[in-house]
């Protein structure tokens, strides 16, 4: 039995093609990505893979999104997914069945412009780092835990990682006493490139620019990213470039991606820390370090460490700094504008509440569970029984109490779709408000499926109609896939319903999600046409004679 490294804490972990995380996948604007994903998960659980921040625009089967785009792939079975990607931009895909995600299944997507068009920005060279957390207990030990009744929550992951490695149980600042790396718990011995549980250290010139691209896709952690003594400037968010700006650090939550540009002009002869801690929930996790290297100076074990102690995450709570970073995030000049006016205008209240019992989340008290027969058919295909066909609430009593705990606390389960007419433009309001028990608000990073959104304003308290948009931003406001809600506050956003299909629109913690935390958004899925059978061999469409899909599937 080889002895096991003291760095290693077992567990299991999914992987793509023997490796955790999964390859990173590298294509220009316009390529058309042929990606087979064949079923071969021990635990004989279903999967699928969504390709977050790709709009999927005419192949809505492609999202991977079990229940909604496609059956769930079945142990042994194999689903093709053929899509273009038709923006630049920094991507990952994830699994988006169960907590998969949370077990492991990501890795990074990056979308090139064509070599004959250039960044609004300079750089010399660039890294990619896929940031995620980590549990000791398997995902379906989460999900027994979060179906229990009495409700047990996960708790907050052991370790965050950076590209699929982190420490766990050490924080490395046990290094910093001794600065030749004698640590006091050998797990925490800060390891060179070549060993197994080695963060990836950057190994940087001087005097260079870097792009750095930062993607998140933890299952619950929204987190602070800096660099010791070097500031940097965010170019990129979620795919789209914003109006350049300076910080010390960035806060990243889980579905966000950013690219920010650094210039390596400090002592060439010192290495720099790369850190990354816990915000926005009290953090019970160490932070994840690794290693800013100026090739200049060796990295030999003994001096590896860099003579000044890791950045020090800002407190988790400390909102007002979190809002003034989000608030610093403007689209570039010319970037497409939002539509002047909206047709239609969702609020969608976040609640936590009991179910029979279980503790659930709900959007204007329906707390959702996906149905058997995914509704990209089951719509396409007017199969009725499929779903429930009601109209889901447009907005929530005005008379809540967003500041305390749910006066009844009770919702219910449902499915509905909110059903938009094609190139419709569609405000949400996202109103958060206090938890189940106790006063506390929790933070939720929202991710639409399908589109990029016009992030149009944040507020605090509950979104006051006919006044509160007088602070909408219509002048430069940001394109994204994912944007966050403050404790107690409310996030505005504005999409087009111009993409033919099903999509999620969700909160991108994993647990959350799980708890019944999303919508559905339907539109234009009379122009879907030739719907693989594979999305469709399952629920009520598995039934359906191939004569008459093929009648009606083009
Ligand atoms: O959904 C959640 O449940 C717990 C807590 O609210 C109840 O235990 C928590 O921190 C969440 O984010």
């Amino acid at each position: 039995m080889k002895k096991k490294p003291d760095c290693i804490e077992r567990g299991y972990v999914i992987g793509i093609n023997g490796h955790f995380p999964g390859p990173t996948i590298k294509a220009q604007v316009g390529d058309t990505l042929h990606i087979s994903l064949s079923n071969n998960l021990s635990t004989n659980e279903g999967t699928s893979i969504h390709w977050h921040g790709i709009s999927q625009h005419g192949t809505p089967w492609a999202d991977g999104t079990a229940s909604i785009s496609q059956c769930a792939i079945n142990p042994g079975e194999t689903f093709h997914y053929r899509f273009t990607v038709d923006k630049a931009g920094t991507y990952f895909y994830h699994g988006h069945y169960g907590l998969q995600r949370s077990a492991g299944l990501y890795g990074s997507l990056i979308v090139d412009l064509p070599l004959d068009k250039k960044e609004p920005f300079h750089y010399d060279s660039e890294f990619n780092l896929l940031l995620s957390d980590w549990w000791h207990n398997t995902s379906l030990h989460q999900e027994l835990a979060l179906s229990s009744n009495p409700f047990q929550w996960i708790g907050e992951p052991q370790s965050l990682l950076i590209n699929g490695r982190g420490q766990y149980n050490c924080s490395m600042a046990a290094n910093i006493v001794n600065n030749n790396n004698n640590a006091t718990l050998p797990q925490c011995k800060f390891r060179s490139d070549n060993e197994e549980c080695a963060p990836e250290i950057l190994h940087v010139d001087p005097n260079k620019t870097y792009r750095i691209r930062i993607a998140s896709t933890t299952s619950l952690s929204s987190l602070n990213f800096a660099i010791s003594n070097h500031k940097m400037v965010v170019v990129e968010a979620d795919g789209n470039y914003i109006d350049p700006f300076e910080v010390d650090d960035i806060d990243i939550y889980s579905g966000e991606s950013y690219s920010i540009l650094i210039t390596t002009n400090q002592n060439p002869n010192n290495n720099y820390w790369i850190s990354i801690g816990v915000r926005g929930r009290k953090p019970n996790t160490p932070q994840a370090l690794t290693i800013l290297n100026y090739k200049k100076t060796s990295i030999s074990s003994s001096n590896i460490i860099p003579n000044s102690p890791p950045p020090i995450t800002p407190q988790w709570n400390d909102f007002n700094r979190s809002k003034a970073f989000t608030n610093k995030i403007h689209a570039l000049m010319g970037s497409p504008k939002p539509p002047t006016h909206y047709d239609h205008r969702l609020l969608l209240l976040n609640t936590q509440n009991l179910i029979n019992g279980y503790t659930k989340w709900a959007i204007n008290n329906i707390s959702l569970v996906l149905p058997q027969t995914p509704y990209l058919g089951s719509i396409k295909f007017k199969i009725n029984a499929a779903f429930d066909r009601g109209h889901p609430s447009d907005n929530f009593s005005g008379g809540y109490d967003i500041f305390n705990p749910p006066a009844n606390p009770n919702a219910s389960f449902g499915n509905r779709v909110y059903m938009f007419r094609m190139n419709q433009v569609i405000d949400v309001i996202l109103q958060n408000a206090n938890v189940l028990s106790g006063n506390n608000s929790d933070i939720h990073p929202w991710h639409l499926h399908g589109h990029d959104f016009w992030v149009l304003g944040h507020g605090d308290g509950k979104f006051k109609q006919g006044y509160d948009e007088k602070r909408f931003n219509l002048k430069n406001p940001p394109l994204k896939n994912t944007v966050v809600i403050f404790p107690y506050g409310w996030t505005a956003l504005r999409f087009r319903a111009n993409n033919p299909g099903v999509w999620f629109f969700h909160c991108h913690i994993e647990a959350h999600l799980h708890m019944g935390m999303g919508v559905i958004f339907s539109e234009g899925v009379e122009h879907v046409k030739d719907i693989p059978k594979e999305a469709l061999a399952c629920g009520l469409t598995k039934k359906i004679p191939m004569s008459f899909f093929n009648t009606t599937n083009n």
